[in-house]
């Protein structure tokens, strides 16, 4: 179960010359934050690779929640979906802060992929981890509670975009709102809280608004691994 894309991204994987030719095929486009890159259920074709900034992939569930499937980078393509099977967009892609991109037309990118092998097993690589990620994803959801959800997707966004200070304490540097956490979670937003403040009280982490520090990692990674549960988390001074 990963918020982030396995291996390589995309478009670094690419050897030099197949990844220049992708990005002459076309436009530029900065995002704002929080601006909408492709909406779900949305019959646009084209492919957004990204070159700088962070993007979220998200579903409106039935009760009109809404979860967070993936964090996409730098590298990374988004789109590429409905511009493979020429389907409903599957997801909403959405700028987290500010994004840079290069905007491909679904028709040139097909046209890409037909002249480029390499570059077609690579969308291919993409698609089975994203299989995989989503099948492990349905694993958890059906088996594990929300305190070991929160410290899985805590620990891979410490492990993914975390600098460590000299105390050992770990600062998350991607900026996600509290909402944004509880949605990649895949619970409702008062059980993630309820989640948080545990861990919080029992200072395993730290936060501030859009920050998250992790002073323990050893025991989040115990929680995330299901080798301790909330009520073994020992009682520590607060400072
Ligand atoms: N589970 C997922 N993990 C990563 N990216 C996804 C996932 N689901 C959808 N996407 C991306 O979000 C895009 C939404 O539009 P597309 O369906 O064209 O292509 C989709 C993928 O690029």
């Amino acid at each position: 179960m990963s918020l982030f894309e396995d291996g390589r991204p995309f478009l670094h994987a690419l050897p030099a010359e197949d990844r220049r030719a992708l990005l002459a095929l076309g436009t530029p486009r900065a995002y704002a934050p929080g601006e909408v890159v492709l909406r779900e259920h949305d019959r646009t074709t084209f492919v957004v690779a990204i070159t700088s900034g962070w993007a979220t992939v998200s579903v409106e569930t039935e009760r009109g929640v809404r979860l967070i499937l993936a964090l996409r980078g730098a590298g990374e393509v988004v789109g590429d979906q409905a511009a493979v099977d020429h389907g409903s967009r599957s997801a909403t892609v959405t700028a987290l802060g500010r994004m840079e991109a290069v905007v491909v037309s679904g028709d040139r990118f097909r046209a890409y992929l037909a002249a480029r092998p390499v570059a077609t097993v690579l969308i291919m690589r993409q698609f089975s981890s994203r299989l995989r990620s989503s099948d492990g994803e349905r694993r958890s959801l059906a088996s594990e509670k929300v305190l070991q959800r929160l410290a899985a997707r805590l620990v891979e966004l410490a492990e993914r975009t975390g600098h460590s200070g000299a105390d050992g304490t770990i600062t998350i540097d991607l900026q996600m709102p509290q909402h944004d956490i509880a949605a990649a979670v895949g619970s409702t937003r008062e059980a993630v809280a309820k989640a948080l403040r545990l861990l919080r009280g029992q200072g395993v982490v730290r936060t501030a608004s859009r920050r998250f520090e992790v002073m323990d990692i050893g025991l989040l990674r115990l929680l995330a691994e299901g080798r301790a549960t909330g009520e073994q988390i020992p009682v520590r001074p607060r400072d």
